[in-house]
């Protein structure tokens, strides 16, 4: 008989608005939430007893009740107050997994925003045996460099036709997930997420300014050295940077030189890119946070 493995279920991208109106200055808050659950669920797939399964569509009330009665305080705390909560209250639940995205809105005035770009913010916690695994996140953080970047000294074979260079343009979209050394409920209630998530934000920026690179490779192990080095709270974190090429137009069917000085001209392209991943740790972390198609 085939054996069943590993299974979840729950409600994917549940969108929810909340609007804290109790100052004349509203608070937006934009999330799509996740919700995976499994357990002992095998009767549900091997015989068709549902008695163990909890519908997704109570998972999805759940989400938008704990929002309206709880609050909002952060996405973090908001993914491990759900995660515990059907951890605690079904008991074939053992492991539950919440992602939740936050959807960033500029202020304009008292109730008015604009939507800000595309990026995103992102939390994962994981709850399982009295634990709870919280990785902070975000996505969409597009960024670039005029200059300060090299790219030479590389293998060579056959079919590589790219010019050495010593000074381009270097831009990427930032996917990176954090993992938090808190993992006891009370260490993570007494957690600032926010402040939290707006330092390890401005050690990224600040290293992608900052780095004189010869590699999108180098750039991104400064970027996760300086959240590993300044911020004692994150044991590992892996970022995906894709390299968005930014090509230096030849013009001179046109008699035209394009160099790499003042007004240089370039092609954006979108794809194929160059994708550049990597985890980078504290010495003795483990290695968490999954990596592939699943991962940042
Ligand atoms: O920073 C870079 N890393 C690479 O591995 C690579 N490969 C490539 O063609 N261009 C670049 N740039």
């Amino acid at each position: 008989m085939p054996v069943l493995g590993q299974n979840q279920y729950g409600k994917a991208q549940v969108r929810l608005v909340r609007v804290a109106r109790a100052t004349r200055t509203h608070r937006l808050t934009d999330l799509t939430v996740s919700v995976a659950l499994s357990g002992t669920l095998d009767d549900a797939h091997l015989v068709g007893s549902n008695a163990s399964v909890l519908p997704t569509d109570s998972i999805k009330n759940t989400v938008y009740v704990l929002a309206r009665e709880r609050g909002v305080a952060s996405p973090e705390s908001f993914a491990a107050e759900l995660a515990t909560h059907f951890v605690a209250s079904q008991r074939p639940v053992r492991r539950a997994v919440v992602d939740v995205e936050e959807h960033l809105w500029e202020r304009l005035g008292d109730h008015s925003f604009a939507r800000s770009g595309r990026e995103t913010r992102t939390a994962r916690v994981c709850r399982e045996g009295g634990r709870s695994e919280v990785l902070s996140g975000l996505t969409g953080l597009t960024l670039l460099n005029t200059t300060d970047s090299e790219f030479h000294g590389f293998a060579t074979d056959p079919y590589t036709t790219l010019a050495e260079t010593t000074d381009r343009v270097l831009a990427t979209e930032v996917t990176a997930r954090w993992r938090h050394r808190a993992e006891r409920p009370e260490e993570i209630a007494e957690t600032d997420w926010n402040a939290a998530y707006a330092d390890a934000r401005r050690r990224l920026l600040a290293a992608f300014a900052g780095t004189y690179s010869y590699s999108l490779q180098q750039t991104l192990y400064a970027m996760g050295s300086a959240v590993i080095e300044d911020l004692p709270g994150v044991l590992e974190i892996r970022l995906s940077l894709p390299n968005k090429h930014h090509f230096l137009v030849d013009l001179s069917p046109f008699g035209v030189e394009n160099g790499t000085g003042d007004g240089a001209v370039y092609l954006a392209a979108d794809r194929p890119f160059g994708l550049i991943e990597a985890t980078v740790l504290r010495e003795g972390a483990e290695e968490r946070i999954p990596t592939g198609p699943a991962g940042p």
